[in-house]
């Protein structure tokens, strides 16, 4: 059980930390790639086609701008590839366009722009499916978001 963490520069590796960190927080281990469907495109299909014999359970790519590395990334592996849109330009609108409609039959789970955080706990919760341990922990981690919410008198 191992996750990639796909970023298409250096300068969305403080995204790539934050997924980094929540699945810490799990202890699923995870590796972490600079990878661009643009600017090493071969190498980025490489990965993808090598990703399940490498280990891999799952991939989450994330990309601003004309975010092409998550389904480009799809479209050469069977593994679940989950996309984060970054607000790299127009807010991100563009990464989320980019990432989000993607043609039939190779689908890319989108989360909402600058979403690390959210794509790991999705890949903790497609993990959890098979593994007893971390589906307690997700369930003790979902009961820990209660803390705070209820009738305040103030
Ligand atoms: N969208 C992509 C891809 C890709 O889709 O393969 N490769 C890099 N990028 C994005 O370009 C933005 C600007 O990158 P630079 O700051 O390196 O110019 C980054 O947010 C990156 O994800």
């Amino acid at each position: 059980m191992k996750v990639a963490i796909l970023v298409g520069s250096e300068t969305d590796l403080n995204h790539a930390r934050a997924a980094a960190e929540v699945l810490a927080q799990f202890e699923v281990p995870c590796e972490v790639y600079v990878l661009s469907a643009h600017r090493t495109p071969i190498e980025t299909i490489q990965f993808a086609r090598d990703a399940e014999r490498n280990g891999f359970s799952l991939i989450i790519a994330m990309a601003g701008k004309a975010a092409h590395l998550p389904g480009v990334v799809a479209a050469n592996t069977i593994l679940p590839v989950i996309g984060v849109p970054l607000s790299a330009s127009l807010n991100g609108f563009d990464a989320l366009l980019s990432v989000a409609q993607m043609p039939t039959g190779v689908p890319v789970a989108c989360m909402a722009i600058d979403g690390a955080k959210n794509a790991a706990l999705f890949a903790v919760s497609i993990l959890a499916l098979n593994n007893a341990d971390l589906k307690q922990k997700l369930l003790l981690y979902r009961e820990s978001l209660k803390k705070g919410s209820g009738k305040k008198d103030l």
